[in-house]
């Protein structure tokens, strides 16, 4: 399991708390272009170790915020802090290497390398962060680890060690690309509507070893969803509406 870093220095901002992984504050963010897209938000934090779910209507701004919080883009205003380290004085380059040394990301469309194995699939982010590949060494050689990771994620044995990427239907994806941001014991884990194309059973089945795999590393977890219904499976759910104003306009 990866130490949560808490800064030594002081520099939280007023309501946050220590266990807080993820604080967002007066945070603004703009499209580029000539009527872009606004996301306000005032305040938000993730708890160290929380499972939140994010809801709100299509097209409010959910994966904008998603990627706020892994960095992904700079807020035009305001301060994010993750894990005690203010976003915005990293470089780009600084946010891109945070990034991957402390989130495990499942995108939408998964984004999965057509025509690698699963196992180098999974293993993809340890070419790109030793923290990662540190923490998974621990537990083994790092093929046995991503073997465990997939097979826990509910993978056959055949499938893992026959199949390519390509070849997968939908849910066997979503669990290559789980096991993909859990491998390394990544602090935060973002999922952006992994489930959608699932049936209710087979989702709730899912999130129940995804979340046996998050738990078990002390991971943070965000998830976006249209569906409220999920809302048993976690600690806390949040409306984006609640906590952020949107808006469509030339940039002021
Ligand atoms: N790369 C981009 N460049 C410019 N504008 C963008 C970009 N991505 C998103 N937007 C704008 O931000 C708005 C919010 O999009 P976003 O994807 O964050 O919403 P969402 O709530 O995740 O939607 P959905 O549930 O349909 O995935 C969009 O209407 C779009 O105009």
């Amino acid at each position: 399991m990866s130490d949560i870093i808490v800064s030594s220095r002081d520099t939280r901002i007023e309501g946050e708390s220590p266990l807080d992984a993820v604080s967002f504050s007066n945070v603004r963010y703009s499209w580029p272009g000539p009527s872009p897209f606004s996301l306000t938000i005032k305040k938000f934090t993730l708890g160290s170790g929380e499972k939140l779910l994010l809801v709100g209507p299509s097209g409010s701004g959910k994966s904008t915020f998603l990627s706020l919080l892994a960095g992904i883009v700079a807020p035009t205003q305001g301060r994010i802090d993750v894990l005690g380290t203010e976003m915005a004085k990293l470089s780009g380059s600084g946010r891109d290497r945070f990034r991957v040394d402390h989130f495990g990301i499942i995108f939408q469309m998964f984004n999965l390398l057509p025509y690698a194995s699963l196992i180098d699939n999974v293993l993809l982010p340890l070419r790109f962060s030793r923290t990662r590949r540190a923490n998974a060494e621990r537990d083994g050689s790092l093929d046995a680890v991503a073997r465990g990771l997939l097979a826990a994620l509910g993978l056959d044995e055949t499938v893992i060690a026959t199949v390519k990427a390509a070849n997968l239907s939908v849910g066997q994806q979503q669990r290559v690309a789980a096991a993909r941001a859990l491998i390394g014991a990544p602090p935060i884990l973002v999922a952006d509507e992994p489930t959608s194309a699932l049936d209710r059973n087979t989702e709730e089945a899912f999130l129940k070893l995804l979340f046996a795999q998050s738990e078990k590393a002390g991971t943070s977890v965000i998830m976006v969803s249209h569906d409220e219904g999920l809302a048993p499976h976690f600690d806390r759910v949040v409306r984006l509406q609640d906590i952020a104003v949107s808006s469509r306009g030339a940039k002021q």
